[in-house]
């Protein structure tokens, strides 16, 4: 069969790319407002004006065909058709930023430079209208020697008329022979630069708030303090604001059980149910409000470009313990989940930052602690406030966060001078313009959380609680016997035998039982907990309620607490371990990875066990 034509994105970083792509496929790639969001070439389907099919790849930005990373070879063998499944594009499109045109057109012009068709999308000219920049599309077009087409991506501004354009171009134009290319980078700047000043039609002094507003939030101490504070509300927000919703779901989840024991017999179906898969997977869905609060604050921050700032003000003290500037973005990521967080690596050209990058990402704290952390929290410390206004709970929930930040410096520090010895290389970042959120993208961020985050509920999370369950309710003791079903099942036997390993650091049976599910997903531990406690305690309502009264019950202040340093630390996650393996090609890493934060997890639980218990909490 005849392949459709190919046709490429391509341009620098944060040009809009992927939010052209997806206005004009209709597919939901992210985008976000710092360079490195694409780090994947993605492709889709679009229709030219005749009807023509083609295949349209999204790629990951570079500033020039000379790959330095991971992802910038993506898109070099995609441009130039050399990879091992490529195939030369039928055309690309050169996508450049209005407002930052001199230091985009570089590139361009080395992209026409290559000869295949082109056309080029001359995009967010509502933000260089914003600050007072007008253009000549034509003037352009005349100098650059191809079609350009004015575009607003987020606002699907232009894409008719970028449609017609390649309409145009795919399979009507024959590939010439490549131009010389200018080799001399400073020679190919000023003839972008002299190329941007022609087109310039209209240059007034915009609004420039943008520049009051980095006077602040880049400034060396009203900057930090910002990014503290945002951070603080953020915290405090995810418990403030969750408690309404979370009542809600848990009322839901309470009314099913009722529901279910209402209509099955008492006996097998039901207690899979209702002990099983009800208060397992009830257990952890009842923080969705919670993860969706920290996402909107984290989409929000991205989208206003203010994600950026906080890398730069970052940079000084990442470089301090040997980090490179690009290893914000990984980071960044890894607060949702390490697996994602661990392949935006693949912008970070140094091999040896990149590993040690990758080897503290799972320190960041993942959306799936929080499930866990809040549920020990919300049982162990008290809904207070302290000073009259700093909610404690979410004052602890915060130091969570920063104890996992800290631990990964700690732990970069230690790697920087041992297995991944070597000079770190600095911060380079273009600052993206600030603007405000699109709702839409913020609201589609959202929506793929909820999604990721029920299809875990539903299948990892759903299946681990069953099978769980099932160890927990079987054998079921003799009558009369003084051993509690789950003591007498065949995970109380195997946890209590754990114990043992666990005991040193102020562990108990129902940790040990939490722990090893856990390994599949993070939020099994409170699902496990959740099953553990329905299974021991029949009578009790189900919903998270009976859970906290039952730890309260049963765990003792510093247990908790070792419990939750433990999180901090331990490399509770099958994914993330696989997905090191798969970015640094072997075994070894990952082995290492898991050992040392195993290691740390131990060492630091018991510690805060016996330090909570000496100063009689
Ligand atoms: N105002 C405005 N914002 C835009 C436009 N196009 C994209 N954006 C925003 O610019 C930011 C970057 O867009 P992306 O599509 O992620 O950029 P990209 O080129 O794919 O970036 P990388 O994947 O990092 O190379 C996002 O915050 C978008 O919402 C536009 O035409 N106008
Ligand atoms: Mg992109």
């Amino acid at each position: 069969m005849h392949a459709a034509p190919l046709v490429a994105l391509v341009g620098n970083p944060n040009a809009g790319k992927s939010a052209l792509f997806n206005a004009l496929t209709g597919a939901r790639q992210k985008v976000g407002n710092y360079p490195g969001v694409t780090v994947e070439r993605h492709s889709g389907r679009l229709a030219l004006d005749d009807g023509r099919p083609v295949e349209l790849v999204d790629l990951p930005g570079t500033y020039s065909l000379d790959p330095a990373s991971a992802d910038e070879r993506v898109t070099r063998d995609v441009v130039t058709g050399r990879g091992k499944f490529e195939r030369a594009p039928d055309a690309l499109v050169v996508v450049v930023d209005a407002a930052n045109l001199d230091n985009h057109l570089r590139f361009a012009l080395q992209l026409i430079a290559l000869g295949r068709p082109v056309v080029v999308a001359l995009n967010m000219v509502d933000l260089a209208e914003r600050d007072g920049l007008t253009l000549d599309p034509a003037i352009l077009s005349r100098e650059l020697g191809v079609p350009v087409v004015p575009t607003v991506a987020v606002r699907k501004r232009g894409l008719d008329d970028l449609r017609a354009a390649l309409t145009d171009l795919v399979g009507r134009h024959a590939v010439t022979a490549p131009a010389e290319v200018e080799e001399d980078m400073v020679v190919l700047q000023r003839r972008a630069r002299t190329i941007a000043q022609r087109a310039v039609v209209n240059e007034t002094p915009g609004r420039r708030w943008g520049h009051a507003l980095d006077a602040v939030a880049l400034h060396p101490l009203f900057g930090p303090l910002l990014l503290l504070a945002l951070l603080f509300v953020m915290f405090q927000a995810v418990f403030a604001w969750s408690e309404a919703p979370i009542g809600w779901i848990e009322e839901g989840f309470t009314a099913l059980e009722a529901f279910v024991s209402g209509l099955l017999p008492d006996g097998f179906f039901r207690s899979l149910i209702t002990d099983g898969l009800i208060a397992g997977v009830g257990a952890v869905i009842v923080f969705l409000p919670q993860i969706l609060i920290l996402f909107l604050f984290i989409l929000v921050l991205e989208a206003s470009g203010y994600m950026v700032r906080a890398a730069f003000l970052m940079d000084r003290m990442m470089a301090r313990v040997g980090l490179s500037g690009r290893a914000f973005i990984p980071l960044l990521s890894s607060f949702a989940c390490a697996v994602p967080g661990i392949m935006a690596t693949r912008t970070i050209d140094d091999e040896k930052d990149r590993l040690t990058t990758i080897l503290i990402a799972p320190l960041m704290t993942c959306s799936a602690r929080l499930p866990v952390y809040t549920i020990i929290i919300g049982a162990f410390i008290p809904d207070r406030t302290v000073g009259g206004w700093v909610g404690l709970q979410g004052l602890v929930l915060f130091g969570l966060y920063v104890l996992g930040i800290l631990g990964a410096f700690v732990a970069a520090l230690a790697l920087r001078r041992t297995v991944t010895k070597g000079a770190s290389s600095g911060f380079m970042m273009e600052m993206p313009k600030y603007q405000w959120p699109q709702w839409r993208d913020v609201t589609l961020g959202l929506w793929s959380r909820v999604e990721i985050f029920l299809k875990r509920a539903g299948t990892t999370i759903a299946l681990t609680t069953v099978i769980l369950w099932a160890l927990l309710s079987y054998p079921k003791p003799p009558e009369g016997s003084p051993v509690s079903q789950v003591d007498y099942s065949v995970a109380g036997r195997i946890a209590n035998g754990l114990e043992v390993i666990v005991r040193p650091i102020g562990f108990n049976r129902d940790i040990t039982l939490a722990l090893i599910p856990a390994m599949a997903a993070r939020e099994v531990a409170v699902a496990a907990i959740g099953t553990v406690y329905a299974i021991d305690d029949p009578e009790a309502e189900g919903g998270q309620k009976a859970i906290t009264e039952n730890l309260r019950d049963r765990w003792s202040l510093p247990t908790a607490l070792a419990f939750l340093m433990w999180f901090v630390f331990a490399p509770q996650c099958i994914s993330t371990i696989a997905v090191t393996r798969r970015e640094t090609n072997g075994w070894k890493w990952p082995a290492f990875m898991v050992g040392y934060l195993f290691a740390a997890a131990y060492i630091m639980a018991g510690i805060t066990y016996w330090l909570a218990v000496a100063l009689g909490l």
